[in-house]
């Protein structure tokens, strides 16, 4: 397959800006775009993007709102939050004359339909190419080139390839696979469960309780994977366990920071997107549609929606009938 020369970014947020950054230092010719016409001429002339402050875009990547001309790229990442990935990848649709790779970038699961994000780009654009990037990986570690490994899948092997080799530079190092679904149900659920570790801390539960839960919920993420075909490997890689240890270990996470305040029984930053809020919904909505049991992200979920207490939610898991271990 021929080597990707040119990448467009599809989301101008801070994920979306740190994928600029990383694709122009891997010596990619970059555009990145955003919805806002004011938007993208204030980042482009000041190369300074609100949503991830400090971090100076290189001169060389190209800041649009013409959709048209971002769709001219070999490749694209689309890095919108997941429930507006389907909007984004629609209007993307009638840009595209040909076959070309579309790589989800967010995290999460599709309200309503259950769907996870390379099967909306797959319906959305059926021309494209699906695949998925995810790991541990905060955008402003990113951006500022600090070292970073996350997991990057297609369900052809040479296409996750090229893409790793678009991507890949000594500070971001991309592992290819071809298990998109493993890839996707570890971004998905570690969101939600770094909630459920964030409410702990911000309790003040103990150290004990923080590993406890974190344990307990990559016990769920797994069994969520194993029942939907996600390999081991996969599960206990950078896009699973891997980013379950960082989003779980401290307020760097949004998410974790979501459920930090919520068991402090403060008001959650506000303007801060915490992907965990719309996937516990959807995510046990799922778990409960193949008989399989999430108890802490059902917890999160009771507690978001206003259904339990934080007090009962914690009570409710500590009084589990005892069970082996899994
Ligand atoms: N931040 C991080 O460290 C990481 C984030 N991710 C994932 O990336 C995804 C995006 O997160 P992040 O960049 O942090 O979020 P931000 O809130 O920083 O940015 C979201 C961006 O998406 C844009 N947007 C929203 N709706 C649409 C739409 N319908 N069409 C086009 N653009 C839209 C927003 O535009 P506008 O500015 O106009 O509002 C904004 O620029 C999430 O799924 C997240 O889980 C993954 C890894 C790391
Ligand atoms: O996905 C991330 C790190 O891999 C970012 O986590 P938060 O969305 O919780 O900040």
């Amino acid at each position: 397959m021929a080597a990707l020369q040119s990448v467009a970014v599809i989301g101008a947020g801070a994920w979306g800006t740190a994928l600029a950054t990383v694709a122009a230092r891997a010596g990619r010719s970059v555009t990145l775009w955003a919805r806002n016409a004011e938007h993208a001429a204030r980042i482009a002339s000041s190369r300074d993007n609100p949503r991830l402050p400090g971090v100076r875009l290189a001169p060389e990547i190209v800041v649009t709102s013409d959709l048209a001309l971002a769709a001219r790229a070999e490749m694209l990442l689309i890095a919108t939050p997941a429930q507006h990935l389907r909007g984004a990848v629609n209007m993307l649709a009638s840009h595209l004359a040909r076959p070309v790779p579309i790589v989800a970038c967010a995290k999460g699961i599709e309200h309503g339909t259950h769907k996870f994000m390379t099967d909306v780009i797959a319906e959305a654009a059926p021309h494209a190419q699906p695949a998925i990037l995810s790991g541990p990986s905060f955008a402003d570690d990113v951006a500022r080139g600090l070292p970073t490994a996350v997991t990057l899948a297609a369900s052809d092997e040479t296409l996750a390839s090229a893409l790793v080799q678009a991507l890949g530079s000594p500070t971001f190092r991309p592992y290819h696979s071809t298990d998109i679904r493993g890839v996707e149900i570890g971004g998905a659920a570690k969101n939600v469960l770094a909630i459920a570790v964030g409410i702990a801390v911000g309790r003040k539960l103990g150290a004990s309780a923080q590993a406890a839960l974190t344990t307990r919920g990559f016990a769920e993420l797994a069994r969520l994977g194993r029942a939907l075909g996600a390999r081991r490997e996969t599960l206990t890689g950078l896009s699973g366990l891997g980013d379950l240890i960082l989003t779980c270990s401290g307020p760097q996470s949004r998410n974790f920071a979501l459920g930090l305040a919520l068991g402090r029984g403060e008001q959650p930053p506000a303007g801060k997107l915490a992907e965990g809020e719309f996937t516990a919904p959807v995510l046990i909505e799922l778990a409960a549609s193949q008989n399989i049991e999430l108890p802490v992200s059902e917890a999160v979920a009771a507690i978001l929606s206003g259904r339990s207490t934080i007090d009962a939610a914690i009570s409710g898991l500590m009084t589990r009938p005892f069970k082996a271990e899994e």
